[in-house]
């Protein structure tokens, strides 16, 4: 039984299943039209309609997958992998939230484990990105996770949830009633050690509790909780079936347009 509050169940719960493609640094203009193509020829109407598919390509190629899903008018949305705490302004190499916008991103990926790892991002500055997000109306997709050693030593819960508040400072409820939540344990990411599904739903359902506690249960029942780690075809339905988990953050998997189609597929809404 699901401990998180309200305890309704990703299928009946109102809240529309997400699977969104984290590219990472792979791909570049051209393979990103053609994956783009490939995965929103091949799903149906029908099947995009129920199930919302999100594509995060480096930013290298957004200018590509716009004018391609513009043209196209293709049911699917995009989004970057990360974003300037900053409006504007001398800091070289980063990217602000209104370029991102002006490139009709509708989501941003915020404190993925990599760049919490390789970019030594806190929480604070985590929560920096995730309210400069917001203010250029798009969505963040929030990523939280535990080490292994952290789960070894059975402090998992309490250290994804501090992240999770931490990194969700000077949000309003308001403000959080679009937020999609990434649980991303670290030692699944790219090692093919997927989580069980019942650690999945355990985790998803501990971040929907807390986020009930910062923003109320309207809010929080409304809020998608995402799984990711070595998510695949084969493994995804059993994933998002469970009651609080709401979709899929996908890496390696959304580079191979038919696996990403069958993770899509897999979802019990589609
Ligand atoms: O953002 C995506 C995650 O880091 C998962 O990556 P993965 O599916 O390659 O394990």
């Amino acid at each position: 039984m699901a401990k998180g509050a309200p305890a309704r169940g990703s299928a009946g719960s109102g809240r529309r299943t997400l699977v969104a493609g984290n590219w990472k640094m792979n791909l570049n203009h051209l393979e990103a039209i053609a994956l783009v193509q490939k995965v929103a020829f091949d799903l149906k109407p029908a099947e995009l309609e129920k199930v919302e598919v999100v594509f995060l390509p480096p930013f290298t190629d957004l200018r590509s997958v716009q004018t391609l899903v513009d043209g196209d008018k293709l049911a699917v949305g995009y989004g970057g992998q990360d974003l300037s705490p900053h409006g504007s302004g001398a800091y070289t190499g980063d990217i602000s939230g209104t370029m991102l916008s002006r490139l009709g991103c509708s989501y941003v990926v915020v404190g993925h484990s990599e760049r919490r790892t390789y970019h030594h991002e806190d929480d604070a500055l985590v929560a920096s990105k995730v309210l400069a997000a917001y203010k250029h109306g798009i969505t963040p997709i929030l990523c939280v996770g535990e080490h292994e050693d952290v789960r070894a030593a059975g402090n998992h819960v309490e250290h994804v949830l501090t992240q999770l508040e931490g990194s969700l400072a000077g949000v309003s409820a308001e403000q959080a009633a679009t937020l999609v939540v990434a649980y991303e344990p670290v030692w699944a990411i790219g090692t093919g050690r997927t989580a069980s599904a019942q650690d999945a739903q355990d985790m998803c359902s501990a971040v929907r509790g807390q986020l009930s506690k910062l923003f109320g249960d309207s809010v929080a029942s409304g809020i998608r909780v995402l799984y990711g780690g070595s998510v695949k075809a084969a493994n995804a339905a059993e994933l998002f079936t469970m009651p609080d988990v709401d979709g899929g953050l996908v890496g390696g998997a959304s580079l191979v347009a038919e696996e990403f189609v069958g993770i899509v597929r897999a979802s019990p809404a589609a």
